[in-house]
């Protein structure tokens, strides 16, 4: 046999071994939910996004019912510095008066998730962009009267996004909140986590720009590969978060509490990341699990490296 021959049969022969692998992740999650939280800073460069949108392509031909939530707070600070604003956080959460309120739903509705929108639907999809006010999805209330017009999601409203599902349209949500008395900035984290415990999602993906939790940001030898509810609690008590990681595993905790089984930090800047994580049988990133191991059929893993 000559060389390339050999080469080819080599490459072809790796590339059965992914089906292979593959094959029992995809039988296994046809017809599940999964809520990817897609973060601004893993938004930011152009080819990468083109890659994350080609995946989800692939998840909704796999049968698995996406839901698309994105934030866009990288876009925000610049328009923000842009216009001579200000650009101030409190426990990662944006301090927003009036007119920043005005640039969140200019940038995160008017840009965000209308690019989004357009990118999925050049990869085949037929997307459909949501507001959080839209349909009442995302209701919310004062979160702390220091940081203005930030909401608290007082509750979900899934009834648009699953009609949209149903009717074959993948949801893509900006987490703008609706109240008595106008919008609020809602901390897409935040956003994601409340849509999982409502939808009852079987997983929950956040995409953001670290391979996962640290425990000391600085040290890359300290990424968490697993963390159990009872040992995400005890982290966040511990005050040892900092910035966008604090709401993060603010709302995986609230998210775990309410049942949502499995949840994953997933660096989006890294190619095909999302296809890592649910087709192969190591994964990637942080996995955030119950206590208690969930029922056979679940979609825990038994290793994450
Ligand atoms: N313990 C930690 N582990 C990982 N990242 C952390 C940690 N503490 C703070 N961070 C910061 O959190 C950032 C991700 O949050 P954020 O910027 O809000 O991203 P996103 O836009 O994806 O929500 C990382 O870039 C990192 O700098
Ligand atoms: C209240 C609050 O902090 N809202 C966020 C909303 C966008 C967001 O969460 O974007 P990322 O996911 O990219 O961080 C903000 O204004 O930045």
């Amino acid at each position: 046999m000559q060389k390339r021959d050999r080469r080819q049969r080599d490459l072809a022969r790796s590339k059965v071994e992914t089906l292979t692998e593959a094959l029992p992740w995809i039988s296994q999650m046809s017809g599940k939910t999964f809520v990817i939280k897609y973060g601004g800073s893993a938004m930011e460069d152009d080819d990468l996004c083109r890659q994350v949108v080609s995946d989800i392509e692939l998840l909704k031909l796999m049968g698995i019912r996406v839901v698309l939530v994105h934030g866009g707070g990288k876009a925000i600070n610049s328009l923000l510095t842009d216009l001579n604003l200000p650009v101030s956080f409190k426990d990662g959460l944006r301090v927003t008066d009036d007119a920043t309120m005005e640039v969140v739903q200019e940038v995160l509705v008017g840009r965000v998730n209308q690019h989004l929108v357009w990118a999925l639907n050049e990869f085949g999809h037929n997307a459909v962009g949501i507001s959080g006010a839209d349909g009442k999805t995302l209701q919310a209330e004062p979160a702390d009267p220091e940081l203005g017009r930030v909401g608290r999601i007082r509750e979900v409203s899934c009834e648009l996004i699953e009609t949209v599902l149903e009717d074959g349209y993948t949801p893509v949500v900006a987490s703008v909140g609706c109240g008595a008395d106008g919008f609020y900035n809602v901390n897409a984290d935040a956003a994601a986590g409340k849509i999982a415990e409502a939808m009852n999602a079987d997983k929950l993906i956040y995409l953001t720009d670290v391979d996962g939790l640290y425990r000391d940001v600085c040290d890359e030898d300290s990424l968490v590969a697993n963390l159990t509810r009872s040992e995400t609690h005890e982290l966040l008590a511990s005050d040892s978060l900092d910035g966008g990681m604090i709401p993060k595993v603010r709302s995986i905790a609230d998210a775990l509490d309410s049942g949502v089984r499995e949840v994953v930090i997933v660096n989006g800047t890294f190619p095909h990341a999302l296809l890592l994580e649910i087709y192969t049988d190591a994964g990637c990133g942080t996995l955030f699990t119950q206590d208690e191991p969930g029922p056979s059929g679940s979609l825990e893993r038994s290793s994450n490296v």
